[in-house]
């Protein structure tokens, strides 16, 4: 017997015609409780946009990695909201940041914080074991298929010690691309590392955004990183001051 008529399948909505961007931050501040209480970042607005180069910059303790850890969804704002294309993201849980950041976001830090009883093709797969979406073997290849993209094929086997810095650093980069995220963040990720090999992982953020259409959003105190972005944010006392757009 048939059922009550159902109602037509919902349409697709229409994709609205304007451009909506990767992050919005709107307002954002960070405050921590005390006496008195500390703003880290005070009222920022900031768009981040899929295929460019962001970098922030400004004098120390402006609250550069704040505004970071804030667009990676790691701190939570106090004030504000934070929009991933366009959807709300301030209000959910835990949980569904990890989720978020692990599915969606790859960051590089300073250190490489590679695990050193693994290999780097093995530091590789680590968040795509961790997503599940791939088998071991996909996994592998992907790993291996990053790491030639890293200039590192030959060093596919090889432990963290057994690397150079600028070696580590890429192996670092490798496993932040693993989950094929559509933002990379890079807090100082040039920090560690000597002119020859700071200048290779430029380019390389260069070419994940301008090639591979990732946003890419790096706080720096290195100018040849600040000159070569497409955009630069300027931060002084917890302040957005300046945002320009460059060539
Ligand atoms: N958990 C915290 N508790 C108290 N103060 C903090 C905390 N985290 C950061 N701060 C302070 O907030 C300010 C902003 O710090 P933040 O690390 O964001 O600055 P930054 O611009 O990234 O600095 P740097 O360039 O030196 O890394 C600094 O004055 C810092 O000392």
């Amino acid at each position: 017997m048939n059922g009550p008529p159902q109602p037509p399948p919902l349409q697709a909505p229409a994709r609205a015609a304007a451009h909506v961007p990767l992050l919005s931050a709107e307002h954002l501040v960070r405050t921590l409780p005390g006496d008195p209480p500390v703003t880290l970042v005070a009222d920022a607005d900031l768009v981040i946009e899929p295929g460019k180069f962001t970098a922030i910059v400004g004098p120390s303790g402006c609250g550069k990695s704040s505004l970071l850890y804030l667009l990676a969804l790691i701190d939570r704002p106090t004030g504000g909201r934070l929009l991933l294309e366009g959807q709300d993201v301030t209000p959910l849980s835990g949980d569904e940041r990890a989720k978020l950041r692990l599915e969606r976001f790859g960051f590089v830090f300073q250190f490489h914080f590679l695990l050193p009883e693994f290999d780097a093709l093995e530091n590789v797969m680590i968040p795509m074991r961790r997503l599940g979406r791939l088998s071991l073997a996909a996994a592998e290849a992907r790993a291996l298929e990053l790491l030639g993209f890293m200039g590192l094929a030959d060093k596919a086997h090889k432990s963290p010690d057994k690397l150079s810095g600028g070696e580590r650093q890429r192996v670092a980069v490798a496993r932040a691309l693993a989950n094929d995220p559509a933002l990379v963040l890079g807090d100082e990720p040039t920090g560690n590392l000597d002119s020859v090999n700071s200048a290779r992982v430029v380019d390389l953020f260069r070419q994940l955004a301008h090639e591979q259409g990732r946003a890419v959003v790096c706080v720096t105190h290195d100018p040849a990183i600040a000159e070569v972005a497409d955009v630069r944010v300027t931060m002084l006392d917890g302040r957005v001051i300046e945002v320009k757009q460059q060539g």
